[in-house]
């Protein structure tokens, strides 16, 4: 297969912090649509791959193609434009802000908090707003400060932001942190949903989750891939066992 197959594709990617190899000759390669999990025990370098591919941190060397364009090289702003979206563990959202004012000032179009909120409520923005509250279950509750909203739901409004963007590529890190058994099922139905027309790299350690959601499992172990497959090989991979999953 060709690197234009596939939407992301990493190749011999490293970075050094003081000589210390936090991601080393990484290879990693995600299909359109698809919905790849990454774990490993911490330190493994799961968030330090996540902040290379958005342009957070600068490699020190490899390459990471994105539908065939070099990131590398791209700032956080022209990564973010090319097409991916990154949430952090902490949610970002404007608590004073409704749920219908979050999507729209994350409404590309816009710029920044006071530039969108006063730009004319075009068919465009408000049909865009609506779709996305339907995918991330919040169509009910538009008007709703984000201050009121439960942990779960801070998170998902937090995801519908950057579904505002229509990223091609999305990356969550631990999404169900802190999430009620129910909203980590919401999640993982929202997960499957999204990835339908886009793909997706989340982290998480939560096992029984990451079975709800991944097509694909990438191990991490100090900077490197101890294995990648379906979960149930994984699993059942002995190395994996021994530094991860026994524990
Ligand atoms: N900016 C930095 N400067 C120095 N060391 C760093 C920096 N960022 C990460 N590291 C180190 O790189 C290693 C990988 O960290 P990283 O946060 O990517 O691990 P992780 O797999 O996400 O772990 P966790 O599951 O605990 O979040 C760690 O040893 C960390 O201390």
């Amino acid at each position: 297969m060709s690197n234009t197959d596939f939407v992301l594709a990493i190749e011999d990617l490293t970075v050094s912090f003081d000589g210390f190899k936090a991601v080393d000759k990484l290879n990693m390669y995600i299909d359109k649509n698809e919905l790849r999990v990454v774990i490993g025990p911490n330190g493994a370098g799961k968030t330090t791959v996540l902040d290379l591919i958005c342009g957070k941190t600068k490699s020190t060397a490899g390459s990471i193609k994105f539908k065939n364009r070099e990131l590398t090289k791209l700032s956080e702003h022209e990564i973010v434009r090319a097409g991916v979206g990154r949430k952090f563990q902490t949610p970002s959202i404007y608590e004073n802000l409704t749920v219908y004012q979050n999507l729209e000032v994350s409404y590309p179009k816009g710029r920044g908090v006071f530039g969108s909120l006063f730009f004319k409520r075009t068919d465009e923005v408000v049909t865009q707003v609506h779709k996305i509250a339907k995918e991330i279950m919040m169509e009910d509750i538009l008007g709703m400060e984000a201050a009121l909203l439960s942990h779960g739901q801070k998170q998902w409004l937090e995801i519908g932001m950057l579904l505002m963007q229509e990223p091609e590529l999305l990356m969550l890190d631990e999404p169900v942190a802190g999430m009620s058994a129910k909203e980590r099922d919401q999640t993982a139905e929202l997960l499957n949903r999204i990835c339908q027309n886009r793909s997706v790299i989340v982290i998480e350690h939560d096992m029984e989750f990451v079975k709800k959601i991944a097509h694909k499992v990438t191990v991490l172990h100090q900077g490197k891939i101890l294995a990648e497959g379906p979960m149930d090989k994984v699993q059942a991979n002995e190395k994996v066992i021994e530094v991860y999953l026994g524990h």
